[in-house]
């Protein structure tokens, strides 16, 4: 993203963003409520329309990107199975439907797929049960099933661990520790890392919509960042970090 602008009820959210994600990468984006994090994720996919600068997937802009297979998103609030009962393995398998083709059955692979994503996120037993009767943390849990369902490449997480209890958030942490060691791209909005912390390469904190720090993840961030710390980096204000290119230092 270059210069990204997002103004949502004509007032202006996300402020020229220079963010550039390289594959490999485990970004957290961190700041105060209503700073931009989901809006900053949600423009990043296309799912928001910019209303100034440029955005790329995979070097695409988003209306012109096909391979939606290479991305998966886990939506900060649950909208799985709205009235209609359903399966957690049905959500779970819907992941796969990126990868399908079009009118062929589901393969051997897609079931495959989906039992391994079960399994990981500990619903194997459970795979019957309609998605309604869990609880919130478990309900986010058959999300990042779905997610993992999809095989994706790159994996965009919008609050994975908000409201999710002690041993879903160790448990996503070991779902992803094993995907970065995969090399999967993993960006994710939290407002604490928890048992995430230690595999996270990059932190970008936003504040009123602009990025105030890009770098590397000072444990100090995270616990700035947090809601009603305005102060979310002691030196934002004097050493603007530009996120355009950016690179770890060794
Ligand atoms: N659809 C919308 N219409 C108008 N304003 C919106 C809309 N969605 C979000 N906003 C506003 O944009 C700002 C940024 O919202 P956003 O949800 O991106 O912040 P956030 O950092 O993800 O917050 P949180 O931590 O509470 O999820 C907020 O002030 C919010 O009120």
């Amino acid at each position: 993203m270059k210069g990204g602008q997002v103004s949502l009820d004509r007032r202006p959210v996300l402020r020229g963003i220079d963010l550039t994600i390289e594959p490999g990468e485990v970004v957290s984006v961190l700041g105060a409520n209503g700073s931009g994090k989901s809006t900053l994720i949600r423009a990043l996919l296309g799912l928001t329309p910019l209303t100034g600068g440029t955005t790329l997937l995979y070097g695409r802009p988003p209306a012109r990107f096909r391979d939606w297979r290479r991305i998966g998103y886990v939506p900060q609030r649950l909208s799985v199975g709205g009235g209609v009962p359903t399966t957690i393995r049905e959500v779970v398998a819907s992941g796969r439907i990126a990868r399908q083709r079009r009118f062929r059955p589901t393969s051997a692979a897609d079931r495959e797929a989906t039992e391994r994503a079960l399994a990981a996120v500990g619903l194997a037993d459970r795979a019957g049960d309609p998605v309604q009767a869990l609880s919130g943390g478990q309900q986010q849990r058959v999300l990042i099933a779905r997610a993992l369902a999809g095989e994706p490449d790159t994996y965009v997480m919008d609050e994975p661990t908000a409201g999710v209890d002690a041993d879903s958030q160790q448990l996503l942490a070991d779902t992803l520790s094993a995907l970065v060691a995969q090399g999967r791209t993993v960006l994710l909005v939290a407002h604490e890392l928890g048992p995430m912390e230690p595999l996270i390469t990059r932190a970008v904190v936003l504040r009123d919509g602009c990025v105030c720090h890009d770098g590397p993840p000072p444990h100090a961030v995270g616990a700035h960042a947090l809601p009603g710390h305005d102060h979310v980096h002691p030196h934002a204000e004097e050493n603007p970090v530009s996120t355009l290119d950016w690179r770890p230092t060794p």
